[in-house]
């Protein structure tokens, strides 16, 4: 099966391929790696799950205490205050056979079993120590119900549940689901191996001599920090020059051992402007025009097993496109589900008066304070897909659809935090 199977009606020339569509391609044609390994749960945070897990037994096991106090049974008190006599100790640990003595109290401590038997605890502090009959005994509270201060066994995961199906990429908090449940090994889908290439006879290495009418290379530092952590195996190949045959060369080689290459640049139909070409030459192209501002030109394709994903030059493109369309296909080709990014609504902080309808727009999106002193959406000053100082200046995106004439300020539209792209929030000294 072709690892991205599109048939040629978007390929140059034809209309504008709006935005949800270009998703829906992307999400419903691209097919995922196979090859699984081994890792130690400890290392499996952001992989993706390859195996379905299920819950071999309850967690917690058995019914312990929620808190630190007396064990008891309700029903020898009635809902009402008493003393019971104090008829053994538990801590955590192993559980022990033996059922609570009607009648009586057994001190406990947090996460330690409930003698068979006892379904209350109270908590110590609402204890008070005395002597029945010259024993120790215990006065308890009154209005305790019957199960308080218990946690049941199976009340976080019961034995036999579905708890973490293939597909998942992997958080914090489902590793530590499977280490409740006692896996110490888990089948992942094996790491994605992605070539980053960066195009253009203007573009240099940062460290490098620069001379006017030269660019340094940002768009590989704004991908290679977007892709890290995802459980991938990313090569560098730095800058190729706009020269069709190094750049076919190349491609090609990198085509034979990786599983998608990213490139930068070379994208629109300039001259020299060969990765398009190159890739049409070497495989399948699918160069789409997106309805989408910034990030028109995109180029999809496929060179024997290899994807390739071209991304356009100016670095508010890169970030943006490698956003909306990277993360969707790199969840596929991994075999992750993929979820969209949730949209807040929220009051524009800006006008935009008239607008050019037919393609939806991302605009870097500030967090600020309302006249109302509620939270509304700015927009950073400038449009330029130049500008990585936008990018920095901004919280997240602003899209705004296609068909939307103009916004007015305190017109809803729909924020999306770069949170939900999984980029940490923006923190620098006021
Ligand atoms: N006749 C047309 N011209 C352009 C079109 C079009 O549809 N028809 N689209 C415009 C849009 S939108 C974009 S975006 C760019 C994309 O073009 P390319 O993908 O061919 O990108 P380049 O021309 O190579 O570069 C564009 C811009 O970005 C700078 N750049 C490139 N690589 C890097 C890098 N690694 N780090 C920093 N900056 C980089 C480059 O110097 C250019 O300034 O085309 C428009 N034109
Ligand atoms: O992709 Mo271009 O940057 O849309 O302007």
């Amino acid at each position: 099966m072709p690892r991205f199977d599109v048939d040629d009606c978007f390929r140059t020339g034809e209309p504008s391929l709006r935005h949800d569509e270009a998703v829906a391609l992307i999400l419903a044609r691209t097919a995922a790696v196979t090859g699984t390994e081994r890792v130690a749960v400890a290392a499996a945070g952001g992989r993706v799950l390859a195996e379905t897990v299920a819950a071999p037994r309850d967690v917690p096991m058995t019914d312990t205490a929620a808190v630190d106090g007396w064990a008891f049974r309700a029903a020898d008190l009635g809902g009402d205050g008493g003393a019971l006599p104090i008829s053994g100790h538990i801590s955590a640990g192993p559980a022990r056979e033996a059922p609570i003595a009607p009648g009586t109290a057994v001190r406990i401590f947090t996460g330690a079993p409930m003698p068979p038997g006892a379904d209350t605890v109270a908590m110590q502090e609402h204890c008070m120590s005395e002597t029945l009959a010259g024993a120790p005994a215990v006065r308890l509270p009154a209005g305790l119900r019957p199960g308080a201060n218990r946690r049941r066994a199976g009340e976080d995961v019961a034995a036999g549940t579905l708890v973490l199906r293939a597909g998942t990429r992997l958080r914090p908090q489902d590793l530590a689901s499977l280490g409740s449940i006692g896996r110490a090994e888990i089948t992942v889908v094996r790491p994605l191996r992605v070539a980053l290439v960066s195009t253009g006879d203007e573009i240099v290495r940062p460290g490098e001599p620069i001379r006017p009418g030269q660019v340094y290379d940002s768009n590989h530092l704004i991908l290679t920090a977007l892709l890290a952590g995802s459980g991938l195996e990313l090569a560098d190949h730095g800058v190729l020059p706009d020269d069709e045959a190094v750049v076919r060369r190349v491609i090609a080689g990198l085509s034979q051992s990786h599983d998608l290459i990213v490139s930068t640049g070379g994208t629109s139909r300039g001259e020299g402007d060969h990765i398009a070409a190159a890739v049409a030459a070497l495989g399948r192209r699918h160069l789409w025009h997106l309805a989408v501002k910034p990030g028109r030109p995109l180029a999809l394709g496929q060179i024997g097993g290899c994807l390739f994903l071209g991304l356009p030059g100016n670095p508010v493109a890169v970030f943006v496109t490698a956003l909306l369309y990277g993360q969707p296909l790199l969840a596929r080709l991994s075999g992750a589900a993929w979820r969209p990014p949730t949209r807040f609504p929220l009051p524009a902080g800006f006008d935009a008066p008239a607008r050019k309808t037919g393609r939806r727009e991302f605009l870097r999106g500030i967090l600020e304070t309302g006249p109302d002193g509620r939270l509304q959406a700015g927009k950073y000053g400038r449009d330029g897909s130049g500008l990585i100082s936008g990018l920095r200046a901004a919280d997240g995106l602003v899209e705004i659809g296609e068909d939307v004439p103009h916004i007015a300020r305190g017109d809803l539209v729909d924020f999306i935090p770069f949170t939900e792209f999984g980029i940490s929030p923006r923190s620098e000294p006021g």
